[in-house]
């Protein structure tokens, strides 16, 4: 991971990463999506009021590629992680390793995986949220679009939400082509103000689908209750 990169992930919360995902990456996760055995459990999002659209959570073993992706972004991340944690005055210390802190949500009875693949078509969304599943949590995750937009898709945007205290709330919309990532603050971050730093409020979500199918592989590097 470049220095610039995390110059931006410190400035704006957010950072893309470029091109992560080969079209056979994608192509071949995407191929996943009719498997039931890769997958532990099946989301309708209109069901429980987060928008419109379905995911799937992937079953242990993930696929290689997921596993990887989580391993060595974690380990890029967590200095900054532990750099975060200290500048919002948090209790956290974030192993250096992706299977010692998979170890101790383990041992907060956070046990399911939470890599996940979405499927959106016409008229879908994602309501603005965050991706916590219990008190242990990385203070980043990541996202990687798996369909290329004008051509598989139209609309269907990913969007983030920054939100400080006394003050509205700002978006950014996160331009990603197909095989791009987005590193962004799963809850919050330190934001430099008068007396040093104050915390701001993240929600990620994704606009309406206005036509087509748009899939994306979530990476969330806790595990989940
Ligand atoms: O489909 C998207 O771009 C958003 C995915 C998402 O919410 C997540 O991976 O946590
Ligand atoms: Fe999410």
């Amino acid at each position: 991971m470049s220095e610039e990169l995390l110059t931006r992930l410190d400035r704006d919360g957010f950072a893309t990463t470029g091109r992560l995902l080969s079209d056979e990456d994608c192509a071949a996760l995407i191929a996943t999506w009719q498997e039931p055995a890769q997958f532990r459990s099946r989301i309708t999002m209109a069901r429980h009021g987060f928008g419109q659209g379905e995911y799937r959570y992937f079953a242990n073993p993930l696929p290689d590629r997921v596993t990887s992706l989580r391993e060595s972004w974690y380990a890029q991340l967590a200095p900054a992680a532990n750099r975060w944690a200290e500048t919002l005055g948090l209790d956290q210390q974030f192993e250096a390793t992706h299977a010692a802190f998979r170890a101790r949500c383990h041992a907060n009875e956070q046990r399911r995986p939470t890599p996940l693949l979405l499927r959106y078509t016409q008229g879908d969304y994602n309501r603005l949220h965050q991706d916590l599943y219990g008190t242990v949590y990385f203070p980043f995750q990541l996202v990687i679009l798996l369909s290329q937009p004008t051509k598989d898709f139209d609309g269907g945007e990913f969007v983030l939400t920054e939100r400080l205290a006394r003050m509205q709330t700002r978006v950014d919309v996160v331009p990603l082509q197909k095989g791009d990532g987005v590193i962004f603050a799963t809850r919050e971050r330190p934001v430099p103000s008068a007396r040093g730093s104050s915390r701001a409020e993240f929600r990620h979500g994704v606009s309406r689908i206005r036509g087509g199918e748009r899939f994306t592989l979530g990476v969330v590097f806790h595990d989940a209750a």
